[in-house]
């Protein structure tokens, strides 16, 4: 322990004191001398004492004169444009910055400016005669080199591109200059160099142009457009990106917001730069989002003048660097980034990895207290698997073939740029070293023989895969739950033991840098281009970074729930724009409900909805129950052409197979898909629970094959809401974060939802899978489906059918009833209550002489509630006490039918099918307004959706899921 304790200080201080060398200050010196007198640091301290003694006064002085002045510079150029003097000292190079800053304003002092005297001539002398007239461009590249080491001293790799970028741009100018100036040879003498590119112009030049003077034209040319290239950090693919970029700054079109407006100078940033400076934001709401390559704030909300939801809201509105990861300091020079890292983590557990200061006089240090700071050098750099990169923004074929619409109409679908282009996916950061280090020493710290060998990194979170050593319990990891959580800083842990298909156990640790996952790439990814099914949706990307596409007619039926703000709305919405992007109303038709009235107002008018959207539960719930009998009438047709499926039927239609009876005068027509939307199942449950479970498990157990298809999503997954009948006829799951165990195993039917962390993360549990894959839903912004819509309604108007949710007719009161209504319902509710049938109790309970408890059976037996008379024996009682709401309903004549199984329902449903059956579906279709004029036989063939595919749907919903 105490060999431990005891060297801890003494690394870290050596490591300290070679770290702050090159940023030397006199108070940094002086501080490590009073170090250096405790016991242990002595040697490494002692000799930087013995040579600042050395040292004679006066250069101790000009160099104490020289830093405060370049502090003092230093600090002004870090007030330029967005202030970043909160640059921890020891990470400063001001003393190197002043020195480029001040060689700059000297050689623009005689370059630019013609300064004369001796000494700026012979300067001027030895810079001319090396460069020749380059020596113009000097001032300008070592004022960018100057700028940069005052602004951003730690980002080593970035200053040291744009310093050697610099120098190949200077070396490949003077060979060029060289030419320009006439080839002039060594004859010429210094002057005619000087002229020319100087020096290094003759020596970079002159023997190429033996061959042929436009030789060095063609190298240095070259070179000079990719010393421009390493300067900007412009990787060759994204050169047209970067000129169109450009173009835009430029001319002022679409400026990003961000680099406009916050002053930040990003434009030398790397790509990488700015990943990292966006790493060091982590937890903050990512604003910027790549729109067709470009990095743009929110999709143009501010244009549109939308001001919807951002991804990753929060409501905790804080400072940038109250954030864990942005209050660690910045790394420090020669600090490997493992290292770096390590402190973050330690940092936001509010332990830096410092060494403890030993007291005045102290000779042994005071023993750290913690994890011991794992050697940077020990942390295995592991492998991470590549993410599938962000799809090009090319344009998805046109389905031309399909967009003619029965009737000659022709519709155009929304082009996949109304959808923006997320920002390019990252396969490592600096965050995930630091993961594996604090688990690596996690693992060493509790003997457990397993190592990290290699981490998947998915937009939200991150699986970390840890190997056990041959005779290695799985539980030994798993008992670490806490630990690790503890050590990762982070209450979201969640372990797979085993991760499916691999002899590894997974640790899933939240990124503190997440990404959106925008709809757009998911519906451009190779998954969604292979097929052209209209019911496609974009999923989202899993944890390990692929694309995750599902087809909802496979699922049939999805239940998405999770608590508030967990990101069900916003899948939705993704739901609704995939087939608004990829389907025309003749090929899929959407009933919404929308109880909470915000949600899917923006939908309202687009031409694949059948009825307006629907917020009054009620009529929700009637809208169900036509949902039932349009399914029906789906079967009857199915039944009489002898098809199992709509697919088949349509199909058969198109291909002209579907001949309608003699004397019929209906016109087949392919039936579209029809999807219902219900954002929130808990209000319908709460207005008419009975109705709607009945209409749902009807819909549900039927459906599939009619082409019908519900997507249920609530945030109160209980068993009230979610009922198990319910539950056993919706297959497939979608699970937000919830709020407990409980809802989760409601959802799911086992734990795991409730460690998701919000905002998109969810588990998807599609029909036929075993086990739930961890998703990032698919973002949507508002301007994006804004676009969508108004596209969509721009294209063909829509005609809604005015009998899905309109209000039934009110039923009168039975004249023979009149006004004995209420003793009436008191009579049933006894009646059906007590399951006893009987004049004397009706006499008894309901205070009335025989005559009229008499009159009130015969009601009752009329009504079908109780059976005829059996003498002196009760009459048999033939509502059971579930169907009583029901029963009074109808007694009042102020409800709808419940259900197919109410005598009143059954007889509308004969009626309905009985009038497919004399051919006059057609006027009761719910596409009669709009389908009916149009000429099937003029419309060209549709893709079959299900060549090669088993039609009976055999297949699983996520059959296009994956990488
Ligand atoms: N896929 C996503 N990517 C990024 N951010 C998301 C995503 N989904 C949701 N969010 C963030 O979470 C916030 C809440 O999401 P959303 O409105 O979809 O939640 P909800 O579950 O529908 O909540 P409620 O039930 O209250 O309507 C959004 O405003 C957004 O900031």
């Amino acid at each position: 322990m105490a060999t431990r304790t005891s060297s801890t200080p003494k690394a870290s201080a050596s490591k300290t004191g070679s770290s702050r060398a090159g940023s030397s200050g006199s108070s940094r010196a002086a501080s490590g001398r009073g170090r250096g007198t405790a016991k242990g640091g002595a040697t490494a301290r002692g000799r930087v004492t013995s040579t600042d003694a050395g040292q004679p006064w006066l250069s101790r002085v000009i160099g104490g004169a020289w830093l405060a002045l370049a502090y003092a510079v230093g600090g002004g150029v870090r007030r330029i444009g967005t202030d970043v003097s909160d640059l921890e000292p020891e990470d400063r190079r001001d003393g190197a910055a002043l020195f480029n800053l001040v060689l700059a304003v000297f050689i623009a002092t005689f370059a630019w400016w013609g300064w004369q005297g001796w000494f700026p001539d012979a300067v001027y002398a030895v810079v001319n005669g090396t460069f020749g007239w380059v020596s113009l461009l000097l001032p300008l590249m070592l004022g960018v080199c100057a700028f940069r080491l005052f602004r951003k001293p730690a980002d080593h790799r970035g200053n040291n591109r744009v310093g050697i970028g610099f120098l190949v741009m200077a070396f490949s100018a003077t060979g060029l200059a060289h030419v320009l100036g006439g080839l002039p040879s060594a004859s010429a003498g210094f002057e005619g160099l000087r002229s020319a590119g100087g020096m290094l112009g003759f020596l970079a030049s002159s023997l190429l142009a033996v061959v042929h003077p436009a030789v060095p034209v063609v190298v240095y040319s070259l070179l000079a457009f990719v010393s421009v290239l390493i300067v900007t950090a412009t990787p060759f693919a994204a050169i047209p990106r970067r000129i169109r970029e450009g173009w835009e700054h430029l001319m002022g079109v679409d400026l990003p917001r961000g680099e406009q407006g916050d002053g930040h100078d990003r434009s030398y940033l790397y790509d990488s730069d700015r990943r990292a400076e966006a790493a060091s934001k982590a937890g903050r709401p990512k604003k910027k989002r790549r729109l067709f390559g470009k990095d743009e704030e929110q999709p143009t909300e501010a244009l549109d003048g939308f001001a919807g939801d951002e991804p990753y809201e929060r409501a905790v509105v804080d400072e940038e660097d109250r954030d864990a990861t942005a209050a660690m300091p910045a790394p420090a020079a020669g600090r490997s980034q493992a290292e770096a890292a390590i402190e973050k983590i330690r940092a936001a557990q509010g332990r830096p990895g410092q060494p403890e200061k030993a007291p005045e006089g102290a000779t042994e240090a005071i023993p750290t207290v913690g994890l011991p700071t794992p050697n940077p050098g020990a942390v295995p750099k592991v492998p991470s698997t590549p993410v599938a990169p962000t799809p090009p923004p090319t344009p998805i074929p046109q389905r031309t073939e399909q967009l003619q619409l029965s009737g000659d109409v022709a519709y155009t679908l929304p082009t996949s740029d109304f959808l923006v282009q997320g920002s390019a996916p990252k396969e490592r950061t600096e965050a995930n070293d630091a993961v594996v280090a604090a688990l690596t020493d996690t693992l060493t710290q509790f003997n457990v023989d397993a190592e990290v060998t290699g981490f998947s990194r998915g937009p939200t979170v991150t699986r970390y895969e840890i190997e056990l050593a041959p005779g290695t319990k799985v539980e030994k990891v798993t008992a670490l739950s806490k630990n690790i959580a503890y050590a990762v800083a982070s209450s979201d842990v969640r372990i797979l033991s085993p991760i499916p298909g691999k002899s590894a156990i997974g640790i899933e640790i939240p990124n503190t840098d997440r990404e959106t996952v925008s709809l757009g790439d998911v519906l451009r990814s190779q998954n969604a281009r292979r097929t052209d099914h209209p019911m496609v949706m974009g999923v989202g990307k899993d944890v390990e970074g692929g694309f995750v596409v599902a087809n909802l007619a496979k699922m049939p039926h999805l239940l998405v729930a999770g608590a508030t703000g967990a990101g069900k709305s916003s899948f939705v919405n993704s739901m609704i724009t995939s087939i608004l992007m990829r389907a025309t109303p003749d090929e899929v038709r959407m009933v919404m409900v929308d109880p909470k009235r915000v949600e899917l107002t923006a939908y309202e008018g687009v031409p694949h909805l059948i009825t307006p959207i629907i917020t009054n539960p009620k009529k929700a719930a009637e809208a169900l129950q036509w949902v039932v009998r349009e399914m029906d009438a789906r079967y009857d047709d199915l039944a009489n052409y002898g098809f199992k499926h709509i697919d088949d039927f349509n199909k058969a239609v198109r291909a002209g197979k579907v001949i309608p009876p003699p004397g019929s005068e209906r016109k087949v027509k392919p039936y579209p898909y029809l999807l219902i939307i219900v954002d929130e199942l808990a209000d319908l449950m709460m207005v008419a629970p009975r109705d709607v479970e009945d209409s749902i498990v009807r819909i549900t157990q039927l459906a599939r094959a009619a082409g019908i298809h519900l997507v249920l999503a609530t945030q109160r997954p209980s068993v009230d809401v979610v009922t198990g009948l319910i539950k056993a006829n919706v297959p497939s799951r979608m699970a937000f974060a919830t709020s407990s165990v409980t809802d989760s195993r409601v959802v799911l039917d086992q734990p795991g939802a409730e460690k998701l962390i919000g905002q998109g993360d969810a588990l998807f549990l599609p029909m036929g899978a075993s086990k739930p894959m961890r998703v990032q839903g698919a973002w949507v912004s508002e301007s994006e489906i804004h676009k969508v819509v108004e596209h969509v309604k721009g294209q063909l108007q829509v005609t809604y059918r005015d009998d899905v949710a309109a209000e039934p007719e009110k039923k009168q009161i039975d004249e023979e009833i009149g006004d004995d209504l209420e003793v009436l319902i008191q009579a049933t509710e006894l009646v059906v209550t007590t399951q006893f049938g009987s004049t004397s109790m009706l006499q008894r309970k309901l205070r009335v002489g025989f005559a009229k408890a008499g009159r009130l059976m015969d009601l009752l037996e009329s009504r079908g509630v109780v059976g005829p008379s059996e003498g002196s024996k009760a009459r048999d009682v033939l509502v059971k006490p579930d169907d009583l709401p029901a029963v009074l309903a109808a007694l009042r004549g102020d409800d709808a039918p419940s259900s197919a199984s109410n005598p009143t329902d059954a007889a509308l449903a004969d009626n309905a099918s009985a009038n497919h059956h004399t051919g006059e579906y057609e006027n009761d279709s719910p596409y009669a307004e709009d389908l009916v004029a149009r000429d099937l036989d003029a419309r060209p063939h549709p893709v079959d959706y299900h060549d090669g595919e088993d039609d009976g749907g055999g297949e699983d919903a996520w059959q296009l899921t994956g990488r």
